[in-house]
Parts: C-alpha cells; structure tokens; sequence
C-alpha cells in the first residue's frame, strides 16, 4: 500500500510517517525543502526514537521522497496512492492543493485513458483485508468502548469519551509494538475506483475540510464530481509532542511516547479497512476541540508566559509556579467551557488535563518555546486555541481571566525569526494595542474579552522589566 506525505518535518516523520510504516504503507514523502527531500531518497529509511528511559527506537524505511514544487511528480503519486496526508501547517495548505488537484484528475483517468465514469457505486471499492484480519488494538478498542462500528453511534462516542475513557487508556508504545507485528499482514486489492481519503493533520479545527475546499477550487465541474465520489477528506485530531530535532542523524526524531491520531468516518471510505493505530470516530469536533483547547491552549500559555520571564524550553518554563498557574488557570477556563458544550465528565476531563501536564515536563525532550509559541498571529486568530474558548467561557458566566492574559502575553511574542511575530510587532507597533486586538483576535474594542486583554497587556507592561521579557526585551 502507498502513502503520500506532505510534509517530512517533525510531526510527519515522527509521528504520522511512523504510524503509516507500521500499518504497511510504503511512504513518499513530499517536501519543499531540497536537502531533506534529498536525504530521504538517499536513505530510504530514518530512526525514530522515543523520549522513554528506554529511548525505543523504531525504524521507518521503505521511503523515498518527493520535491514538491514538481507538481507533475507529485501528481503522479497522488494518482496512485492509497492514502495522502499532509502536517505542513494550517496555513501551508493553500500551497499544496494544487498538486493535489493534478493528482485527483490523473486518478480519474483510468487505465485505458478515458476519465472514469462517476457512478460507481460502493460495492466496486472492494477490499480483502477483511476487518476482522486488521482488529485495532486494545487501545482503540478501549477508547471505542467495544469493537464494532456499529456501536460506535455519534453521541455514544461522545457520551463515552464524557464517562472515562481518559486519553491515558488510548495509546501506549506497546500499541506500537501492536502495529509492528501487524505491519505485513494488512492486503488490499489494488483498485483504481477505491476511494482515496485525504487526511490533513494541521493544528486546526476542519483542516481537510479546508483543505478540500482548497482543491475544489482548482478542479473544474469533471474533477469535482469525481472527486465527490471518489475522495474523501475527513477531518482529524493529531496529537503527539515532537519538538525541534537536533541530532547528528539529521532524519532521526525524538518524539514523546503518547499520540493519539483520531480520524472522523467518512461514508465514502465504509468498506475500507480502518487503518491500525487511528482511532476513527463518527463526529470529530468533540476530539479536535478537547485536544486543541487543552494541549494546544495549555502549550502556547505555557510558551507566551515562559517567554515572558525570559525562560528557553517549556521544560524550563513549567518549573516556574507563575507560568504553572497560568497554565493550569486556563486550562480550568477552557476546560470548563468543554465540560458544559459536550458534557464531558469532569473527573475524565481533569485526568485529561494532569496527563498533559506530566506530557510538557517529560524529562527527555526538550522544546522550544519559539516552537510552542511560533505563528502567534495564528493562535491568536478567532477559531484558534486562546480565542475561541475564551468567547466559548464567556458565553458560559464562566471567567476567562487566564485566557485573555495569554492573548495579552502573545504580543509579547518577539521573534524576529517567526514572520507571524514579526508582523504582529510591526502592526503593534505602527497601529497601537486596540486595532492590533480588533485585527487579530476578531474581538471588538468593546468586548469585555477585548478591554480585560488590553488591561493585562498594560500590567504586564508594568511587572517585566524589558530583560524579563526574553526575546522581546
Ligand atoms: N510538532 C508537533 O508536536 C505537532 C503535533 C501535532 C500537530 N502538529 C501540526 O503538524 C503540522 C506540522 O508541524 P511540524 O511541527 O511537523 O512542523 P515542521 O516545520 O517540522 O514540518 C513542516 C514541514 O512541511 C514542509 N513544507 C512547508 N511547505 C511545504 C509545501 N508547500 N509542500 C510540502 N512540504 C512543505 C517543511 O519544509 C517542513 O519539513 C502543523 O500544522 C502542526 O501544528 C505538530
Ligand atoms: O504546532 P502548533 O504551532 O499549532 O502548536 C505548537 C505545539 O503546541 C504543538 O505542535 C504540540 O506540540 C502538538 O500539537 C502536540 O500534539
């Protein structure tokens, strides 16, 4: 089976390049940058090395890569693919749609030439891999709550990630042991009708809607039909920490023991088999929100405050009790706005949140706040992770103190080499604090959220002296 990759960075080759290896697929990575993209084809292979006592080593080979500004090469791996995902970032993907878009109409010519017919029904989309071969792993099983598809209704899965299936029980290294042994046994029927699932693993809520939007527009009436029918862009949640990676190996990556991949059903893939080691789920949005609203949420008010006392490493900063309040100060915030919109159950949601906790002090990685905290103007943006579930709170009665004081330290966020910062200094610094918090955060100079963010802006102002803001300084 084959992969096409965009994006042979971090989280690509550390975590969705070492999931795919291990469910079978053969993996073309595609990137833009030219001395890696080389690297891979010269090596075939990387090492990926677990942040454990063990540092467990798992090697991903069977690669080769693709430069992705040769579209027709892209193209052409697109057109015989069994799964294309990408982890470029959300802001990326404008970038790539247009490959992707050459590869889906080379995939609607069929052999013989002629552009498939677009009324294939499901029953052509056949595979061997019967599911039962491919049973997921006791983790996904336990997370699904009992096996079957069938059980997995929309609301269930929701009620049952609210009543306990805490995060801890979802994925283990041993899973990937699981995945190992599996990794050869998973055959599917070559079938040039089967359909395609496009899967983007961007920090993002919708990130393949988005990104199907962004092809759409580069397909005409032809490409699109086929594409309705024979593509599939669900929605997912990635989670796994892999920091910035300095090693020798250039290709090696360092990444934390847990990850959770989670993958909404699509109606266009039900005959296909679940790939080991995703967890797929019928309704997303309660997954990518949990996950985006409390790691990610927890992670850049960790950064933004870590920043602003001048620390180097969220290691580093997570030993300071005033950046661990904030961090915890939020994370109740945006916590418990989850808590009231999907009724998660508390006790669950709270043994979420201590598991990440321990996640962003794990002795053996080391990562950068300037990685935490890059694209500022990003996270900051409305539907992002500071934002959004601050309005979500407010919305609630619920306070949000520890949010807008996040948003407050962002601007502070002074990285000359982070073009997000840079911009974001530069419009502060030319148009002033309220027109900078109108245009980045969506929130009117009225809004309550708008006036208590300022305020703290101005006291964090007056408490750092400018060498304890850091890079700012
Ligand atoms: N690192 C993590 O811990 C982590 C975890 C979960 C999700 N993510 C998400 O994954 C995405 C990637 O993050 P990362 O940390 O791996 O970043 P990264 O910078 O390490 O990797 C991104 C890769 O994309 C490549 N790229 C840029 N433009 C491209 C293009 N036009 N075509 C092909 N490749 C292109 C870059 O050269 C780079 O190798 C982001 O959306 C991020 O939010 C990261
Ligand atoms: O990748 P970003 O810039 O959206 O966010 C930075 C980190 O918070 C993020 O990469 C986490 O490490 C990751 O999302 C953990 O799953």
């Amino acid at each position: 089976m084959k992969a096409v990759h965009f994006g042979a960075g971090n989280i690509g080759r550390g975590f969705i390049g070492l999931l795919l290896h291990n469910a079978g697929y053969e993996i073309t990575f595609v990137d833009v940058n030219d001395k890696l993209v080389s690297e891979l084809q010269d090596k075939g292979q990387y090492a990926v090395k677990l942040a454990n006592e063990q540092g467990d080593t798992y090697l991903v080979d069977h690669i080769t890569a693709i430069d992705g500004k040769d579209v027709d090469r892209v193209a052409e791996a697109i057109a015989g693919a069994d799964i294309v995902t990408t982890a470029v970032g959300v802001n990326i993907l404008k970038h790539i749609a247009g490959a992707i878009a050459r590869g889906i109409e080379q995939r609607a010519i069929g052999k013989d030439g002629v552009r498939l017919a677009t009324g294939g029904g499901s029953e052509q989309l056949s595979t061997d891999g019967g599911s039962e071969q491919l049973a997921t792993d006791g983790s996904i099983e336990r997370l699904a709550n009992g096996g079957g598809s069938e059980q997995r209704a929309t609301d269930g899965s929701i009620e049952r990630l609210a009543n306990g299936g805490g995060s801890e029980q979802l994925s283990t290294d041993n899973s990937i042991e699981r995945h190992a042994i599996v990794r050869g046994s998973e055959r599917r029927v070559t079938n040039d009708n089967a359909a395609l699932p496009i899967i983007a693993c961007e920090n993002a809520l919708g990130g393949s809607t988005l990104l199907k939007k962004l092809v759409y527009e580069q397909l005409d009436a032809a490409g699109q039909s086929f594409a309705d029918q024979y593509i599939a862009f669900p929605d997912a949640a990635v989670d796994r920490i892999v920091p910035l990676q300095l090693h020798s190996d250039s290709l090696q990556v360092t990444v934390e023991p847990f990850y959770e991949w989670t993958v909404e059903r699509s109606p266009l893939l039900a005959s296909q088999t679940e790939i080991q080691g995703i967890h797929y789920v019928d309704r997303l949005e309660p997954y990518i929100e949990r996950k985006l609203f409390t790691v990610n949420t927890g992670h850049c008010v960790a950064a933004y405050h870590g920043n602003l006392k001048g620390y180097a490493t969220i290691q580093e900063a997570m030993q300071d009790p005033d950046v661990v309040a904030e961090v915890k100060g939020a994370l109740l915030e945006s916590g418990a706005a989850l808590v009231r919109t999907y009724q998660f159950d508390e006790k669950a949601h709270a043994d979420y949140v201590n598991q990440i906790l321990e996640r962003f002090i794990n002795p053996y990685l080391v990562d950068e706040i300037a990685r935490i905290g890059r694209s500022p103007i990003r996270k900051l943006s409305p539907n992002d992770r500071l934002v959004r579930p601050a309005i979500s709170a407010y919305q609630y009665g619920i306070p949000v103190d520890h949010l807008t004081a996040a948003m407050a330290a962002a601007l502070y966020f002074n990285y000359p080499d982070d073009p997000e910062s840079v911009e974001l200094q530069g419009y502060l610094n030319e148009h002033g604090l309220h027109a900078t918090l109108v245009k980045y955060t969506g929130l009117a100079e009225q809004h309550p959220l708008h006036i208590r963010a300022a305020e703290q802006y101005h006291e964090i102002s007056q408490r750092y002296s400018p060498a304890q803001k850091g890079m700012n300084s």
